[in-house]
């Protein structure tokens, strides 16, 4: 099964409205956004950004797609501060990226608080970004594997095979983020296949060749081209990089470049 490559630049907590529109318009150019078709180019700009991209991609009818950095666990109600999934769906967001290691080491988001997300990112027909990856002390002593595995576990309780056949994984060691440290070609595979594995054990082969998994970490366009080569490595979360367009444009042509 041919799985199309995705391209998602997390802007974390930068730029305005004001420079999301900017950002999205040279973005677009920078692809020559009409005619790419290498890769699905997806940007999760803050919440407050999201109108104005939703505004700036239906009135110039563009390709990018785009989604929101987190979600409330909850569909409505008292919940302070929280942005609901059916807002996010009323305001054309495609995606939603759930457990990324930030919200986990800053806002003390377990696997529960990470499955009930991604139950709820389901109940509003978003696709869940789910992201996984271990720290420098786990490395270190070897346990990537088992521990980004058991991560994928944690969020998938309740998950049924239909749903899981579309999410989308995300590895991203943590010691990777921000760093400059990207994790080789190897790194990447090793962890993206055995979370591939895992998913034909907990579902059957079917699901498991249909998920997109990214790499995420120090993403680059001189980094991009080896990673992409990897089998079980179907595109990049992207951080930094993704809030320069040219850059980022560079990056969602790493097929023309790897070819
Ligand atoms: O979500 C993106 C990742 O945290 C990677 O961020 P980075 O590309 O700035 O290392």
């Amino acid at each position: 099964m041919s799985r199309k490559p995705l391209i998602a630049g997390n802007w974390k907590m930068n730029l305005n409205h004001l420079e999301a529109i900017a950002t999205v318009q040279k973005l677009a150019f920078a692809l020559n956004d009409k005619d790419f078709d290498r890769a699905e180019v997806a940007v999760l700009p803050p919440y407050t950004d999201l109108r104005s991209v939703q505004t700036l991609v239906d009135g110039d009818k563009l390709r990018i797609v785009y989604g929101a950095q987190d979600l409330s666990q909850h569909d409505g109600g008292a919940y302070t501060g929280e942005i609901s999934g059916a807002m996010l769906a009323k305001l054309g967001c495609t995606f939603v990226t759930i457990g990324h290691s930030e919200r986990r080491q800053y806002h003390g988001e377990d696997d529960p608080v990470v499955n009930a997300k991604v139950l709820a990112a389901y109940r509003h027909s978003l696709t869940p970004i789910l992201c996984v990856g271990e720290g420098l002390p786990v490395r270190q002593a070897g346990g990537q594997v088992a521990y980004s595995v058991s991560q994928l576990d944690g969020a998938l309780n309740k998950v049924t095979a239909e749903q899981a056949s579309s999410i989308v994984l995300a590895y991203e060691p943590v010691w990777a983020i921000g760093t400059g440290e990207v994790a080789t070609p190897d790194d990447a595979q090793e962890v993206c296949g055995a979370l591939r594995a895992r998913l034909a054990e907990l579902y059957d082969g079917e699901v498991a060749a249909a998920v997109r998994i990214l790499y995420g970490g120090s993403v680059k366009s001189d980094n991009i081209s080896g990673i992409m080569a990897q089998p079980d490595v179907d595109g990049a979360l992207v951080g930094g990089a993704s809030l320069d367009p040219g850059e980022f444009a560079k990056i969602c042509r790493f097929s023309e470049k790897s070819g």
